[in-house]
């Protein structure tokens, strides 16, 4: 039997440290992903947003528009997949609970949770508001609760250091490690130093969001490794690299009336079919149905 989600999340980590994470933004990124060499792979809630829904990242997305998402990329994939569940998409204890259950259900390996108020914000934005810690207390409790897989990760996430600065960020995570996360993410950090700290103080794995144009800057995996981080995270790093060389395929195109001097810009059809396996399944094709496709053209 294939080991679940969650564990194969938790060899990543043990076998690469720190662990990187590729944001995808859909299956077929997965699977570029996947053959680049990436041991874990992340959907993040931005990427849902603005990739399938063409929406900002402001708590707009449901928990379907999520899972549709997870299920098809581990439908094409065993690499172990992080799922940003924003604020777990509903505020009731059994909300939070069939958020886990129907993440696992789908394929997933972990999610991460966060501490912002429902109406949430993007964690490197001005405005954010946060639960108190008691309510993120409850949150944490009832995912951990609701696991089906005991090797599933809940990993907390805090928006606190942009809100409540440094010292009530790390007492934060203190209390939602007692209170049962696997691991946690501390968001928008500035400095890394601040990783080394939030390391120190809880004896779990540390998560180092390295999302570009944000609040953090963009740390190598070198100087990561020297503050304790055991996880980096790419969110959206590709995504924003097939936005922009869209765009400009569209303006080309427009203005030029032709796509010639794009063209070595794209990926060419015989790449696309290699990381989809085309031939692998033309050949199935041909084994199941051209011996009866030439008999009944015989006949
Ligand atoms: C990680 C994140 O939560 C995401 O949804 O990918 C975002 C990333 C981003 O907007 O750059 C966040 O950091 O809030
Ligand atoms: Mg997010």
């Amino acid at each position: 039997m294939i080991a679940s989600a969650g564990f194969r999340f938790r060899a990543a980590i043990a076998a690469e440290k720190p662990l990187q994470v590729a944001g995808c933004v859909n299956a077929y990124a997965a699977r570029m992903a996947d053959r680049t060499g990436f041991r874990a792979i992340y959907l993040s809630g931005a990427g849902v947003a603005a990739g399938s829904l063409g929406l900002p990242d402001l708590a707009i997305s449901t928990l379907d528009d999520v899972l549709t998402d997870v299920r098809r990329i581990t439908d094409i994939t065993d690499l172990p997949l992080l799922v940003d569940a924003d604020t777990g998409f509903g505020s009731s204890a059994f909300n939070i609970a069939r958020t886990v259950k129907s993440l696992i259900k789908s394929g997933a390996a972990a999610m991460h949770l966060e501490d912002q108020v429902q109406a949430k914000r993007c964690g490197h934005r001005p405005g954010k508001a946060i639960v108190s810690q008691e309510e993120m207390v409850d949150r944490i409790k009832a995912a951990v609760d609701a696991r089906t897989d005991p090797d599933f990760v809940v990993m907390a996430r805090t928006d606190a250091l942009a809100v409540e600065g440094l010292q009530a960020a790390i007492d934060r995570v203190s209390l939602y490690v007692e209170a049962g996360a696997d691991m946690v993410f501390p968001e928008a950090v500035t400095e890394l130093d601040i990783y080394r700290q939030f390391a120190a103080a809880v004896q779990v794995p540390i998560l180092a969001n390295i999302t570009e144009f944000g609040l953090t800057p963009l740390f190598t995996i070198e100087e990561l490794a020297g503050a304790n981080v055991s996880l980096v995270l790419y969110p959206l790093s590709a995504f924003r690299a097939m936005n922009a060389a869209a765009l400009n395929v569209y303006r080309t195109i427009r203005q030029e009336g032709s796509q010639k001097n794009v063209i070595d810009t794209m990926q060419t059809r015989a790449e696309l079919y290699e990381f989809l396996d085309y031939h692998a399944y033309e050949e199935k094709l041909n084994s199941l149905f051209l011996e009866s496709f030439k008999k009944s053209e015989n006949e």
